[in-house]
């Protein structure tokens, strides 16, 4: 078959990302939207136009056209399964955003139908949107992990504060902030980045113990603060704290191992190493009060680990092109939402929890959440309330 020369995508939910992916797209030269798809159709039309693309307010309609060899999924997190499904059974590819789903079931549902359609065409590429994954200072650290020059992990501690979010940020999307609409709060959302890396650094923990404060500082009922304990097989321990309601907040990685320690903060990062393992030296001093030697030094970058968008959907396409896997492969999500519900579950049973846990057991107590609900979200004013997405990617 002639290979045609311009991938043909479209974008479904044009919010914040759907009109920033329609941005950054139009810029690229081997691929033009051709359709987009809103819930409402002035705003859809008007939007169409601007383009000169066809817009949709039934995205069934949008898959059924026949033109379409790739989507992209910016809708709200529970959509992302219905969409993504969707448009994997017609075979065409899919780049769907963070979190890929609102919860681990909703994830192996999306993977089932991936590793199906796969069967029946093996190019198909199914790709997530964990820009942070991309950026230069995160494959350092990655690479220090895996090269092992830390030696055996023994702890780390990651402070991820600075995702502020004020009120009228919540209010302005009627999905936000509530279990119905959007299945969770600042792990889900925001630290959907940070614990995606988690895993890409680390892996799977084996136990999670967490305490997750509801609707603490914000009129919301997900959690804006979390304190979490992480143990993996092999010793490794961490400690997590996230929240949305500190400002000046804190983005801090700690990872310390036998051979040294490396310290992220402010794009910069700080590398000791010791001149031999630290477990080592605790066993043969001879010294009551003896340290290791150890060098240190210092890298940083210009770029804030934010952006990167462009990168994944240049990835995108070129995985369409060459027909491989993409940068970041969108089954790779279900781990981190594994972490993400495995907070969420230790929170409200207060109790450690194991992984992996059956997915059956968080999609219930989310349904009892959702059933349970006595929310209500505050009317916005939304013609007061400026939303620029760009500056949220600090
Ligand atoms: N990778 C990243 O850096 C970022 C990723 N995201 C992710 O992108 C996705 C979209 O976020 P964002 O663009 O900020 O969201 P918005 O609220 O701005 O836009 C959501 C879009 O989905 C549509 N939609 C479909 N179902 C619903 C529903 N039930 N309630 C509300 N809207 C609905 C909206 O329709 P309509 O047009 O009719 O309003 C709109 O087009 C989320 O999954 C989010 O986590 C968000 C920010 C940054
Ligand atoms: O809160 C939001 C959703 O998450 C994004 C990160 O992916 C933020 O940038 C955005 O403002």
């Amino acid at each position: 078959m002639e290979k045609k020369a311009k991938i043909s995508i479209g974008i479904i939910g044009m919010g914040n990302m759907g009109k920033l992916y329609y941005e950054q797209l139009s810029h690229m030269e081997h691929c033009q939207v051709v359709s987009i798809w809103s819930q409402k159709e002035e705003k859809v039309n008007q939007l169409a136009e601007e383009y000169g693309v066809r817009g949709y307010t039934d995205y069934i309609a949008m898959l059924d056209a026949g033109n379409l060899d790739a989507v992209i999924v910016a809708t709200p997190h529970y959509q992302h399964t219905t969409v993504t499904i969707e448009a994997l059974r017609r075979h065409i590819h899919v780049l769907v955003e963070k979190p890929i789903a609102a919860h681990v079931k909703d994830a192996e549902r999306m993977a089932a139908v991936y590793e199906e359609q796969k069967k029946l065409k093996p190019e198909l590429v199914f790709a997530a949107i964990y820009q942070q994954r991309t950026t230069a200072q995160w494959q350092f650290i990655r690479q220090v992990v895996q090269e092992g020059k830390l030696g055996k992990l023994m702890r780390f501690a990651w402070f991820n504060t600075n995702w502020f979010r004020p009120q009228a940020y919540f209010n302005v999307g009627n999905w936000r902030g509530t279990w119905k609409g959007e299945g969770g709060g600042v792990l889900l959302n925001q630290c959907a980045h940070n614990l995606d890396m988690m895993w890409w650094l680390f892996g799977l923990p084996q136990a999670i113990t967490a305490t997750a404060a509801f609707g603490k500082y914000h009129h919301i009922e997900v959690e804006d603060e979390v304190h979490a304990v992480l143990e993996y097989p092999g010793g490794l321990m961490g400690s997590f704290v996230a929240s949305t309601s500190e400002w000046p907040g804190t983005d801090r990685l700690e990872i310390v191992g036998e051979y040294g320690k490396l310290v992220y903060e402010d794009k910069k990062v700080t590398l000791y190493q010791n001149a031999e393992s630290a477990l080592d030296y605790i066993q043969h001093a001879k010294q009551a009060f003896g340290t290791v030697k150890h060098d240190v030094s210092e890298m940083a970058w210009e770029e804030s680990a934010g952006p990167g968008h462009e990168r994944i959907l240049e990835d995108f396409l070129q995985a369409i092109a060459d027909g491989r896997e993409p940068l970041v492969p969108a089954a790779e999500g279900l781990h981190s939402l594994m972490i993400i519900n495995g907070m969420v579950l230790s929170s409200i049973r207060e109790s450690k929890v194991r992984l992996p846990f059956d997915s059956n057991e968080y999609d219930q107590e989310l349904q009892r959440l959702i059933q349970h609900s006595t929310y209500r979200k505050p009317e916005a004013d939304h013609d007061q309330v400026m939303v620029d997405v760009k500056d949220s990617f600090r």
